[in-house]
């Protein structure tokens, strides 16, 4: 995601990288191993409290930690604190713990799984940020062999920090880490094979095990029902992981919470929007917070307009059954552009901890007024052809009925309705087969 800023009497745009962001004499930026940028401040911005999130389970904000004994069952823990990071923000500790961790991405065939969860665990085994004994299971109705789940997963694993370091080695022990099970989503007699396999590989005094559900929603509480019954750990935790959207409005995903709390309590459930995750993102508090120049210029006294923008150049590309369903202002504006806006928007936190930034965020969403139809404009792709390349409408794609009106494409303005910012127009822009890959925030600052 890029920042952007621009003045209103001017067709420049100045770009800042993230080093620009941290007045130099007071805060510095130190670069963590997981791509994440923590601003350390030494201002008078909460200076007593050190910048780490933590979500209100008492985990770091959008990073779940992986590692043994969290406090979920009060499993005493041993803490190794590298000496040479002890002024660094402790995102993800080091426990070092007689246990194994076994991993279970349920969906392990789809979009999700292959393009972010397989990466990004591999990305923390690189980075030694996994438990020493780990087990991977991809979980999915598709038939598959361990070597075929491995071949899969093979095809999208990078050095990601740096791509051009050699990790086949790390590659292939992290390929070894990793088994198939196939079963159906509903199916406990399924979910007791797994427990089987689990059982096998776990070596530890205690058994952790986390359910990533990389799967379409209307699945989520099936799961969650046979992996209580039938796979839930013995002697250590259980934890399940969702992804967003949380149901299709206010009563699916009301009753989406009340399924999964049936089986689950609130501590074991960690719900996800990846987008939160991204650098920038998550740049946008320290932005804010840490720069003491930002703090009186953050109102619609020197901004004219916020736009937020996250634009796709690819279309539905066989994710039509999930997509159809929901449509982009569901799949990207409802959830990844609206925490932007209410992270942009929100008044200063008294705190940096989860519970005091939710807070602000939900003030901010109860102030947007409602949205006008009149400024709203949606679409859908439609095919096109460009000298010998050919682009498919939406409705080609096999996934897709024939008859959809499901927008692909949306733009909508909204209004907040306090003194910090009536009358700011903040345009939100989201579309599929577009330009650009693009997920872009601007303001547009002047004096009124
Ligand atoms: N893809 C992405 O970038 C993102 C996805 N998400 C969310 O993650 C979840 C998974 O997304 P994604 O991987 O794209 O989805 P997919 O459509 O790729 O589905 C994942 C797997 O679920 C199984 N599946 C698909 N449709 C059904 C169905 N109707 N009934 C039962 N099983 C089905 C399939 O496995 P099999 O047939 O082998 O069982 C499939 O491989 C969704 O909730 C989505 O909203 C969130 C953010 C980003
Ligand atoms: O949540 C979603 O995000 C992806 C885009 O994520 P990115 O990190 O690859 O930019 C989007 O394609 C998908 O439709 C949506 O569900």
């Amino acid at each position: 995601m890029a920042i952007r800023l621009s003045a209103c009497s001017s067709s420049s745009a100045t770009f800042f990288a993230p080093s620009s962001f941290c007045h130099e004499t007071e805060t510095t930026l130190k670069r963590k191993n997981f791509g994440i940028w923590v601003c350390q401040n030494n201002s008078n911005f909460h200076e007593n409290k050190r910048f780490e999130l933590k979500a209100s389970n008492v985990h770091p904000l959008k990073a779940v930690s992986l590692q043994a004994g969290a406090p979920a069952n009060s499993l005493a823990t041993e803490r190794v604190v590298n000496p040479v990071q002890e002024d660094c923000i402790p995102f993800l500790e080091t426990v070092k713990e007689e246990s194994t961790l076994s991993i279970v991405v349920v969906g392990a065939s789809g979009d999700l799984a292959r393009r972010k969860i397989f990466p990004a665990l591999f990305a923390l085994f690189n980075e030694d940020r996994l438990p020493e004994n780990f087990t991977i299971f991809g979980y999915a109705r598709s038939i598959m062999t361990d070597e075929e789940l491995r071949n899969m997963i093979s095809k999208t694993l990078t050095c990601r920090v740096d791509k051009r370091e050699n990790c086949n080695e790390k590659m292939d022990a992290f390929l070894k880490r990793c088994f198939y099970q196939s079963g159906q989503y509903s199916s406990e007699e399924h979910f007791l094979e797994l427990d089987n396999k689990l059982k096998g590989k776990e070596t530890g005094r205690l058994s952790n095990r986390l359910f990533y559900l990389a799967i379409p929603p209307n699945m989520f509480v099936d799961v969650a029902r046979c992996a209580k019954h039938r796979a839930s750990s013995e002697n250590g935790w259980t934890r399940v992981i969702v992804e967003k959207p949380f149901g299709r409005d206010t009563e699916s995903s009301r009753e989406l919470t009340r399924g999964l709390k049936q089986y689950l309590s609130e501590d074991q459930i960690f719900r996800i929007d990846h987008h939160l995750g991204e650098e920038l993102v998550e740049n946008l508090l320290v932005l804010r917070f840490s720069n003491l120049v930002f703090q009186p210029l953050w109102s619609r006294n020197y901004i004219r307009n916020v736009q937020l923008i996250f634009s796709e150049d690819f279309g539905a590309e066989g994710r039509g059954r999930y997509f159809d369903n929901y449509g982009i202002i569901r799949d990207i504006m409802q959830n990844h552009l609206l925490q932007i806006l209410a992270l942009f928007a929100m008044d200063t936190p008294v705190s940096l901890d989860a519970e005091d930034i939710r807070n602000e965020k939900v003030k901010v969403l109860r102030s947007v007024k409602p949205v006008q139809l009149e400024d709203v404009v949606i679409g859908q792709y439609k095919g096109d052809c460009d000298g010998n390349t050919s682009y498919p409408s939406y409705t080609d794609d096999m996934t897709v009925s024939n008859n959809s009106l499901t927008p692909t494409f949306a733009a909508a303005t909204l209004f907040i309705n306090n003194a910090q910012w009536d009358g700011v127009p903040f345009l939100m822009i989201a579309g599929k087969a577009l330009h650009s890959k693009r997920n872009q925030s601007s303001i547009q600052a002047c004096s009124r």
